[in-house]
């Protein structure tokens, strides 16, 4: 069975709203980031993917399987939502165990797979914690655990990272990078940072549309020497703002480092000196570059 999956021409519609436009891509194993602002149609794609919303028009095949065939697709993909909760009252073993349960495993493979799940997610202490006692990392963990419960070929993670702690999220990351050895990871975000920490392969959408697919690599280059940087009067910095999409502000006492998109139309003024681009600075400019935004 082939990893990957296809998307060919896939559109969807909520009465007149166009939700996806035309989607073409292609997934293969590993981390593949999505990324988009709120509304740009990712949790959409992720939910025709995993069957749970009927595509209007187009073709998806997850590992060679067309989504019509609903249950073969689910057998293979796991998918921890957005607005994830699990049963509170249950402890982490018995909300796994139940989970089991409901996935069809036997009892000899929940118990050998849910001590391995929990010791993967780093939840091995936790078996007899309460899922509702649980802070909002490891509520993640946990959630990761389900949803490879049954080995599938796919995870589906939509905005995992959003109310973590910079450590949690570290370590949420780290687990994800982790499962994608042999499988394929989609991590739906709107946050550069989640992506640029550990995806090679990244698509960016914008009102349904995929404006970018690629590598990150690929990205930074689209951007190179069209981000400038420069130290000015707080003064200045009203003008600059005006002007120019500006990426980043650092205030000092009395100055401003300020980086910034240009070298599209605009004319850079003097001081300014061309500098590497991040990955923020290359998502802006794309963004800036596709609708003009400021
Ligand atoms: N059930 C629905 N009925 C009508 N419009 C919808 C429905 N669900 C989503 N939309 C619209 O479709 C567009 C894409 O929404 P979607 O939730 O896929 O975006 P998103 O990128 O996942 O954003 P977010 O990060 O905020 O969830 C948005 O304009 C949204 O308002």
């Amino acid at each position: 069975m082939e990893t990957e999956i296809l998307l060919n021409q896939v559109n969807k519609f909520y009465g007149n709203k166009q939700a996806l436009c035309d989607v073409n891509l292609h997934i293969e194993q590993g981390m593949f980031g999505l990324l988009g602002r709120n509304g740009a149609g990712k949790t959409t794609l992720m939910k025709v993917i995993t069957t749970l919303l009927p595509a209007s028009s187009g073709d998806i095949h997850v590992c060679g399987i067309p989504v019509k065939e609903e249950r073969s697709v689910r057998s293979i993909i796991g998918y921890l939502p957005q607005d994830f909760s699990m049963y509170g009252n249950m402890t982490v073993y018995e909300a796994m165990d139940y989970l089991g349960v409901l996935s069809g495993l036997d009892k000899k493979t929940r118990k050998e797979r849910i001590p391995e799940l929990l010791r993967r997610v780093n939840l091995q202490n936790n078996k007899r914690t309460k899922v509702k006692a649980m802070s909002g990392g490891m509520k993640r963990r946990l959630g990761i655990a389900q949803a490879i419960l049954h080995d599938p070929k796919v995870l589906i993670v939509d905005e995992p990272t959003a109310g973590l702690d910079p450590e949690e999220r570290v370590r949420f990351r780290n687990l994800l990078s982790e499962i994608a050895d042999d499988r394929i990871v989609i991590l739906s975000t709107h946050i550069v940072g989640d992506i640029e920490a550990t995806c090679e392969k990244i698509a960016i959408m914008d009102a349904g549309n995929i404006i970018f697919n690629g590598t990150v690599a690929e990205l930074l280059e689209h951007a190179d020497g069209k981000i400038y940087t420069a130290t000015v009067s707080k003064i200045e910095i009203e003008d600059i703002k005006k002007r120019y999409l500006v990426t980043n502000m650092l205030r000092m006492p009395t100055e401003v480092t300020v980086r910034f998109v240009a070298g599209l139309e605009e004319e850079v003024f003097e001081g300014a000196t061309s500098c590497t681009p991040n990955v923020e600075d290359a998502y802006m400019y794309l963004m800036h570059e596709k609708r003009g935004d400021r």
